[in-house]
């Protein structure tokens, strides 16, 4: 099996670890097959490029350097082109030629030859690099403008059209958020809703809802009119949570506080102690996963308090109201073992199925049960609070007065989970997704429907599928119409997330 085995090596240093060059003027793809003419617009992507800089690497492939790529399909033709996101820390990287900015994996020292105590004068002395702005998740849009994104406070708005890198945004100067996700919603009025993290601001560790509302015609950065919804506490003031995704309804945002914990301890000394930030997060086992659901009328969450047990999750699917309650849908792991399978060093192992993922995804759907306060309090401790006919998810009341809710599994194996967006927020059915094998290489994507839990699998040699992206059909009536080759219209594919 040598020849088999040095053919998946090379594709692990393909999609993993090689360099990219980028390809700054449009290239015409060449089409195999058919693409719908009503498919028209550009799709922007994002993610690391660039793995090694000089003689120094990178520990992980979640710290590459921004690649932003776009397709532009235009009557059945596909155009491509790819810049590299000249951030603050791509230019200082490539002016010292080696790694000079730190990321989430890596730990960087612009002089390495300090030792632990002028490490430790350095950080005192305030000199610490600024954070990173290497922007590599996701594309989002604030108002009418595109910004590459990353988890810090720093996004990098960029022009959609020819790539170019344009300003540096602080979101600290808008909104308290040390952190933000790359997953932010887009309501039907335009509004752009996004959570972050505020660290030990006057003392206290928070999350925010945010909202930006769309573009004024007064040519002001949107994020000037940004609004904080409401704001969470952290459960405990020094170790808030990580969290990657959020989900919403009409009227709700669900935030699961989950117990994969940043320790502050840890990431305030992480920099003298030679340590990169990832080593200072703690999955706690023995703690609660505790859901928030934010009214988004009231500006409050609601006052019972739900949870379920220890899992991470990064993706949120989608969620809704139905009859009385919210469900929401999303992928959870019983570990963080998926962060570890892509440091290089690991993806460069040999791969078996024990060196990689020890906790294999699970589409997992909560029901919550949006229960009158004085009724909640008649009721008895462990009756079911949910009330939908279809489910096996479980929301019971506990001795305390809190909820216990367990899930339904709709099905194991999926990641990277998209839906028609038309439908974020509303009842779905269809989940578009990448399947999880226990290496990591993608290889297959799938439609799954939650209602037949049928999955469609597609497949083919020598391709490595990305995460998939639904499009519905410009006139489309079903949820998955995507295909149809009816009329054409002009259908912009960045007005929704990526
Ligand atoms: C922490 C911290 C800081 C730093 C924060 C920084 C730099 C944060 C950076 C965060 C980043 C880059 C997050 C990236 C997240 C990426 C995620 C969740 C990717 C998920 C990928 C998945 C689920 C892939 C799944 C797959 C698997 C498992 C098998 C395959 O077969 C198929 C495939 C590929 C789909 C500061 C601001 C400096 C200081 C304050 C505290
Ligand atoms: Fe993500």
């Amino acid at each position: 099996m040598e020849s088999s085995n040095t053919a998946l090596d090379s594709v692990v240093d393909v999609i993993f670890s090689a360099n990219r060059d980028e390809c700054p003027e449009p290239i015409k793809a060449e089409v195999q097959g058919h693409i719908p003419k009503w498919l028209q617009g550009t799709l922007l992507r994002n993610g690391p490029g660039k793995h090694s800089v000089g003689d120094m690497s990178y520990n992980h492939w979640f710290d590459g350097l921004a690649l932003l790529h776009s397709f532009t399909f235009k009557d059945g033709e596909v155009y491509y082109r790819s810049k590299f996101l000249r951030s603050d820390t791509f230019n200082s990287n490539m002016e010292a030629n080696r790694i000079v900015v730190s990321e989430f994996g890596t730990m960087a020292y612009p002089d390495p030859c300090k030792n632990i105590f002028s490490k430790a004068f350095t950080y005192l002395s305030h000199v610490v690099p600024e954070f990173t702005d290497n922007c590599l998740i996701n594309i989002i849009n604030y108002g009418d403008d595109y910004y590459a994104s990353s988890e810090t406070n720093f996004i990098r708005k960029i022009d959609p059209l020819t790539l170019e890198t344009l300003e540096k945004v602080d979101y600290m100067k808008y909104v308290t958020a040390n952190l933000a996700t790359s997953h932010p919603h887009y309501d039907s009025a335009g509004n752009t809703l996004n959570m972050g993290t505020s660290i030990g601001d006057k003392g206290k560790t928070k999350y925010i809802v945010f909202k930006v509302p769309p573009s004024s015609t007064d040519k002001k950065s949107p994020l000037k009119n940004a609004e904080v919804l409401c704001s969470i506490p952290a459960h405990r003031l020094l170790s808030p949570s990580y969290y990657h995704s959020f989900g919403m309804t009409e009227n709700y945002v669900i935030f699961i506080e989950q117990p994969l914990k940043l320790d502050i301890l840890k990431l305030a000394t992480a920099y003298f102690r030679g340590v990169n930030w990832a080593s200072c997060i703690d999955f706690v086992q023995d703690e609660k996963t505790w859901i928030h659901i934010i009214d988004k009328r009231t500006k409050k969450p609601l006052a019972e308090k739900f949870y379920t047990e220890a899992m991470v999750t990064y993706h949120h699917i989608n969620a809704y109201e139905e009859d009385g309650h919210v469900v929401f849908d999303i992928i959870a792991y019983k570990d963080n073992s998926l962060y570890d399978m892509f440091y290089l060093a690991n993806l460069r192992k040999d791969l078996t199925e024990e060196t990689t993922l020890t906790s294999t995804p699970t589409c997992k759907r909560f029901v919550i049960p949006l229960q009158d306060e004085k009724v909640l309090k008649s009721v008895e401790v462990g009756a079911n609070l949910v009330k939908l006919p279809k489910t096996t998810a479980k929301a019971t009341k506990d001795k305390n007065g809190d909820i216990a809710c367990s899930p339904e599994i709709l099905c194991d194996g999926i990641e990277l989970p998209r839906i028609n967006y038309a439908y974020n927020g509303k009842k779905n059915r269809y989940v578009y997704a990448s399947h999880v094998e226990w290496r990591p290489i993608p290889t297959k994507i799938v439609k799954f429907d939650t209602v037949t839990r049928d999955m469609l699998i597609w497949t083919e040699d020598n391709c490595w599928p990305a995460e998939p992206l639904f499009v519905p059909h410009p006139d489309a009536k079903e949820e998955d119409d995507g295909q149809r080759k009816k009329s054409e219209g002009l259908h912009c594919l960045n007005k929704r997330p990526l």
